[in-house]
C-alpha cells in the first residue's frame, strides 16, 4: 500500500492527512496552530508543518506529498535564500491603496483580461507595490518572491536561509495559485511589466508545474506541485460542472470549476485556475468564521451553544440584520468598512437574535458572491459546503435557507488537504486518483429570500 500526504497550510493552522494512494483511506492525520494576524514569518509556518507532520506520525512510509496554502501571501527571499520580512497575508489590507493605483494605472478592463482578476488588497502584486512604496530597502534586497505553498514545498525539498541562487531557482508553483498573484497570465505566464511597475524589478520566480508535475528530494520523496487551498479544496471534494463549493474558514469562499476562463471588470469575480487545467472562478470575503467567533466570544459560549441559540432564534432574526464587514471587506471591495447591526428595538436585542444575526450575516455575504458567480454565466445546480464553519448546524441551515440550491455537506473533514493528498497520488500514479467522498443533503429547508433581500438594502449603505 503506497502513502501520500497532503498538507494545508492555511490562515489559523496547519493540517496534515496522510492517506492510501489507491482507495484513499485516512490513515493518520495530525494539526498544528498558526500565530494569529495578518503579518506573520513564514518560519511560523514551517514549525507548524514540521509539528503537525509529527502529530500525523511522519512522512517516512509516505511515497508523495502536496502541499495546499492559503492563497496571494507575499514572501519575499534574499539572495541568500532567506526572508527579507514577515509575509503580508491575504488578509492584510494595507496595499488597499496600492490595489487601487495599479487598477487606476492599467485600468479594471486590462486586469480582468490580462490576468483574470481585478486587484484588490489580497493579491500579491499589491503588496509588492507597498513593499516598494513602504520599505524599498526591503524591495531592493527582494532576490525571489513566491507564496506560502511554494515556499513550504521548497523547505521540504530540503532548500532554505544559506541555498543562494541555485536554491532560489528550484522555488516551484502551481497554475492556481500563481493565478492569485496579479503578475501571471494563464495564456502568458509572469508579467514582467508588472513586476517591475510593482516591486521596482523581475526577481526569480517559481516555475509553474503542471498539475502532476513533481519534484524529487534526493530521499526519492515525490513533491507534487501542490496548489492554492481553494484549488486545493476543489480537487478534495471532486467538485465537477454545476458544483458550487463554499468554503467558510477565515475566508468566505463560492467558487466553481470552469473550463474556460472568466473575466470580469466589476472585480467581483476573480478569474483564478485551478488545479488540473482548468479555471476556478472564485468570490472570496474577508468575514467569516472570525465574525462567528467573536459574536459567540461576546455571547460567552462555546461553538455548540452558539449554533444552538442561533436556532432558537427565528429566520429573520426579528428584525436584527448583521452586516459583518469586521475586517474592511474584499467582495465587495471596501477595505476600510466595519461591520454593523441592524434594525434594533428593545424586543428584538436578544442573544438569540444577535446569534442568528451573526449566522444569517454571513450566509447572505456569501449568497451575494453566488450571485456574482452566476452573472459571469457560471452554472450553478448544488452547492457544497466546507470548511471550519460547515460544522456549524446553524450556518449550514442558513445556508440552505438563503441560497435557495441544494446543499451537500461533507462528512467534516481536512477538504484542502485531502485535495492536496489526491494530487500527490496523481503524481505517484500519473493519473488522479477517484477517491469517493460521502455527506448529507440538506433537504426540506424553508427558503428565506425576504432575510437575504432586507440583508441587501443594509449592505447597501455600509
Ligand atoms: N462548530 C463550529 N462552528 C462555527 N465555527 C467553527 C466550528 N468549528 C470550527 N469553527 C471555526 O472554523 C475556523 C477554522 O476553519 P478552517 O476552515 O480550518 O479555517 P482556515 O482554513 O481559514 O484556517 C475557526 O475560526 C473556527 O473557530
Ligand atoms: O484569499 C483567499 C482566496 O482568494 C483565501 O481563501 C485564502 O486562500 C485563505 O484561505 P483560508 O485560510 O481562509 O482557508
Amino acid at each position: 500500500m503506497a502513502l501520500v500526504a497532503g498538507v494545508d497550510s492555511s490562515t489559523q493552522s496547519c493540517k496534515v492527512v496522510i492517506r492510501d494512494a489507491d482507495t484513499g483511506e485516512l490513515v493518520r492525520q495530525g494539526s498544528a496552530q498558526h500565530p494569529p494576524g495578518t503579518e506573520v514569518h513564514p518560519d511560523a509556518w514551517w514549525t507548524a508543518l514540521q509539528e503537525a507532520i509529527a502529530a500525523a506520525g511522519g512522512l517516512d512510509d509516505v511515497a508523495a506529498v502536496s502541499v495546499a496554502g492559503q492563497q496571494h501571501g507575499m514572501v519575499c527571499l534574499d539572495a541568500d535564500g532567506g526572508v527579507v520580512r514577515p509575509a503580508l497575508l491575504w488578509n492584510d489590507t494595507r496595499s488597499a491603496p496600492a490595489a487601487a493605483a495599479l487598477v487606476e494605472e492599467r485600468g479594471a478592463q486590462w486586469w480582468a483580461e490580462t490576468t483574470g482578476t481585478v486587484p484588490v488588497a489580497s493579491l500579491t502584486a499589491t503588496k509588492l507595490r507597498w513593499l516598494a512604496d513602504n520599505e524599498p530597502e526591503n524591495a531592493a534586497r527582494t532576490a525571489a518572491v513566491c507564496l506560502p505553498h511554494d515556499w513550504l514545498s521548497w523547505r521540504l525539498a530540503g532548500y532554505g536561509p544559506g541555498s543562494g541562487e541555485d536554491g532560489l531557482r528550484a522555488l516551484a508553483t502551481d497554475r492556481s495559485d500563481a493565478s492569485g498573484t496579479g503578475y501571471w497570465a494563464p495564456s502568458t505566464g509572469y508579467l514582467a511589466d508588472v513586476l517591475e511597475s510593482t516591486l521596482g524589478h523581475v526577481p526569480i520566480l517559481p516555475e509553474v508545474l503542471g498539475p502532476l508535475e513533481f519534484r524529487k528530494t534526493p530521499d526519492g520523496l515525490l513533491i507534487g506541485a501542490g496548489c492554492g487551498d481553494n484549488a486545493g479544496a476543489g480537487l478534495g471534494v471532486g467538485a465537477a460542472e454545476g458544483d458550487v463549493v463554499v468554503s467558510v474558514g477565515t475566508s468566505g469562499t463560492v467558487f466553481a470549476v470552469a473550463e474556460s476562463p472568466t473575466s470580469d471588470s466589476t472585480g467581483l469575480v476573480a478569474g483564478f485556475a485551478d488545479a488540473t487545467g482548468n479555471y476556478l472562478p472564485l468570490v472570496c470575503t474577508l468575514n467569516a468564521t472570525l465574525v462567528l467567533d467573536a459574536t459567540a466570544r461576546l455571547l460567552g459560549v462555546n461553538h455548540e451553544d452558539f449554533a444552538r441559540l442561533a436556532l432558537q432564534a427565528p429566520p429573520g432574526a426579528e428584525g436584527l440584520t448583521l452586516v459583518p464587514y469586521f475586517s474592511g471587506e474584499r467582495t465587495p471591495n471596501l477595505p476600510d468598512a466595519t461591520g454593523s447591526l441592524h434594525g434594533l428595538t428593545l424586543q428584538n436585542y436578544t442573544p438569540a437574535n444577535v446569534a442568528r444575526a451573526a449566522v444569517e450575516g454571513v450566509a447572505c455575504s456569501l449568497a451575494d458572491g453566488l450571485k456574482a458567480l452566476t452573472d459571469v454565466g457560471v452554472v450553478a445546480r448544488r452547492i457544497i459546503f466546507v470548511g471550519g464553519g460547515a460544522r456549524s448546524e446553524a450556518l449550514r441551515l442558513s445556508v440552505g435557507a438563503v441560497f435557495g440550491l441544494p446543499v451537500s455537506v461533507p462528512e467534516p473533514g481536512e477538504y484542502v488537504a485531502d485535495g492536496a493528498a489526491r494530487q500527490a497520488a496523481g503524481a505517484l500514479t500519473g493519473a488522479l486518483p477517484a477517491w469517493r467522498t460521502t455527506g448529507v443533503e440538506l433537504a426540506d429547508i424553508e427558503p428565506t429570500p425576504e432575510v437575504l433581500g432586507r440583508y441587501r438594502e443594509r449592505a447597501a449603505t455600509a
